[in-house]
C-alpha cells in the first residue's frame, strides 16, 4: 500500500506531496493536468518502469536535471515482510542516479516489486494482445513472480547463463565452451517452463469466472508456446546444439524460456482475427483481474491497483463490471477520471472514495 508520496520535477509535479487513502481513491482533473503522471509515478516506485513510454527521459521536468520521487509504502498485513518502507529514487535523464529503500541502496528493481505489487489498467493494457510476444510474457512473469518465491532465483540463474551463451555465440565460441551454458539454458528454460505451465493451469479457471462475470465475450483458452518446439530439456539441448552455427551468426540464441508466447484462442480461432477492438481491450482487462484475484484471494498477497481513464475507454457496462471486481478485492485503488459525472454509474463504489482534484500537476483533496 502506497502511504504518501513526494514528487518533485517529475513531469507537471514541480513539487508535491500526495497521501492517499486506503481503500478506493478517485482523482479527476481536466485533459493535460497531470492525472495518468500521478500513476506513473507510483508504477515507477514499483517496477522501476513507466507503463507509458520507453522514452524515459520525459520524465524529468523540462529545464531540470533530475526527477526524484519519495514512498512511504507497506504497513501491517499489505506488505509481504509486514512492515512500513520508504523509498527514494532519482532519475535523470539518461536513468536512476539513486535508488534507496529504507535509506540504503537498492540491490535491484525485484526488492522493490515484491514491497510495492502494483498493477495498472489503462489504454496500453491491450497491447498484451496486440503487440509482441514480450508483453504477454511479461504479464505471465509478473503473475508467477508475486506467487511463486522459486521464480525470481531461476529467472536470474537463467539470465546469466543466456547472457553467456550470447557472449560466447558472439565470439565464436567453440562447441565444447558453448556446451555448459547450453545446457543450462536448456535446463533452466525446462524449469521455468513447468512453473509458468502450472500457473497458467491455475489461471485458466479465473480467466472463466472473470469473463462470465463481465459477460458479451466467448470462450477464451489460454495456451503456452514454450519458446521451442519439443518439450523435453535433452530435446531443447540437442536443438540449441544443431543450430550453433546459425546462432553464431545471428549472435544469440533463439530458443528457450526468453522465447516463450502465449496465444489466446475462440474456438480455435486467434483472438485478435475474431473481437472487435472493445472485447480485446476488455479480454486484457480480464486478463490482469483473472491474475490479481488469484494473487489476492489464494495467496493473501496485497497489489496498488492504478485505473487510469477506463470510463473513458469503455461503454458504462463494461467500466461498471470491471471497476467492481476490482473494488471487490478490497486493495488500494486510484481511478482517474475527467470528471465526476463520468462515474455516475459507479456510486456505490465512489461514494466511499477520497476524493482528490488536479490541477497544473497540484492535487487538492475534495469534500
Ligand atoms: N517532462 C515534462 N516536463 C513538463 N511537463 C510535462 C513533462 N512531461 C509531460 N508534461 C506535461 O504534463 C501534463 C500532464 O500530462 P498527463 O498525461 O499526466 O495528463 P492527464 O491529466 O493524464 O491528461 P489526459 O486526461 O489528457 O490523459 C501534460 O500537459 C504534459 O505536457
Amino acid at each position: 500500500m502506497l502511504h504518501r508520496l513526494d514528487l518533485h520535477h517529475f513531469r507537471i509535479y514541480r513539487d508535491t506531496q500526495w497521501c492517499p487513502g486506503p481503500g478506493v481513491n478517485v482523482v479527476l482533473g481536466d485533459n493535460g493536468s497531470g492525472k495518468s503522471s500521478l500513476l506513473e509515478a507510483i508504477y515507477l516506485i514499483g517496477t522501476g518502469r513507466s507503463f507509458r513510454t520507453a522514452r524515459l527521459p520525459r520524465l524529468v521536468q523540462d529545464g531540470q536535471e533530475e526527477a526524484t520521487l519519495f514512498a512511504e509504502i507497506g504497513g501491517a498485513s499489505v506488505s509481504l515482510d509486514g512492515m512500513r518502507h520508504s523509498v527514494g529514487m532519482a532519475r535523470s535523464r539518461t536513468g536512476f542516479t539513486a535508488l534507496r529503500l529504507d535509506g540504503a541502496p537498492v540491490r535491484g528493481l525485484s526488492e522493490l516489486a515484491q514491497l510495492l505489487p502494483v498493477q495498472v489498467f489503462h489504454p496500453g493494457t491491450v497491447e498484451m494482445l496486440e503487440g509482441g510476444a514480450g508483453e504477454r510474457r511479461r504479464f505471465l512473469d509478473w503473475g508467477l513472480f508475486h506467487v511463486e518465491q522459486s521464480f525470481l532465483p531461476l529467472w536470474r540463474q537463467f539470465s546469466q547463463a543466456l547472457q553467456q551463451r550470447n557472449r560466447l555465440l558472439r565470439a565464436g565460441g567453440s562447441e565444447r565452451e558453448l556446451k555448459p551454458w547450453t545446457q543450462q539454458v536448456a535446463a533452466f528454460s525446462v524449469s521455468i517452463d513447468r512453473l509458468r505451465r502450472d500457473y497458467l493451469e491455475r489461471l485458466q479457471p479465473r480467466l472463466e469466472a472473470t469473463l462470465a462475470g463481465l459477460g458479451q465475450l466467448p470462450e477464451i483458452r489460454l495456451a503456452l508456446f514454450s519458446g521451442w518446439a519439443e518439450k523435453d530439456a535433452d530435446a531443447l539441448e540437442q536443438l540449441l546444439f544443431q543450430d550453433l552455427e546459425r546462432e553464431r551468426q545471428m549472435g544469440h540464441t533463439t530458443r528457450g524460456a526468453h522465447r516463450a508466447d502465449l496465444r489466446f484462442t475462440c474456438d480455435g480461432v486467434p483472438v485478435r482475427d475474431v473481437l472487435s477492438r472493445g472485447q480485446l481491450k476488455t479480454l486484457s482487462y480480464a486478463l490482469l483481474i483473472s491474475q490479481l484475484s488469484l494473487m489476492v484471494q489464494d495467496y493473501g498477497r496485497h497489489c496498488v491497483l492504478l485505473v487510469d481513464d477506463l470510463c473513458s475507454e469503455l461503454d458504462t457496462a463494461h467500466s461498471r463490471a470491471i471497476l467492481t471486481v476490482l473494488a471487490s478485492l478490497n486493495q488500494q485503488m486510484i481511478i482517474t477520471a475527467l470528471q465526476r459525472e463520468q462515474l455516475s454509474h459507479l456510486e456505490d463504489i465512489v461514494q466511499s472514495a477520497k476524493m482528490f482534484h488536479v490541477e497544473h500537476g497540484r492535487i487538492s483533496a475534495l469534500p
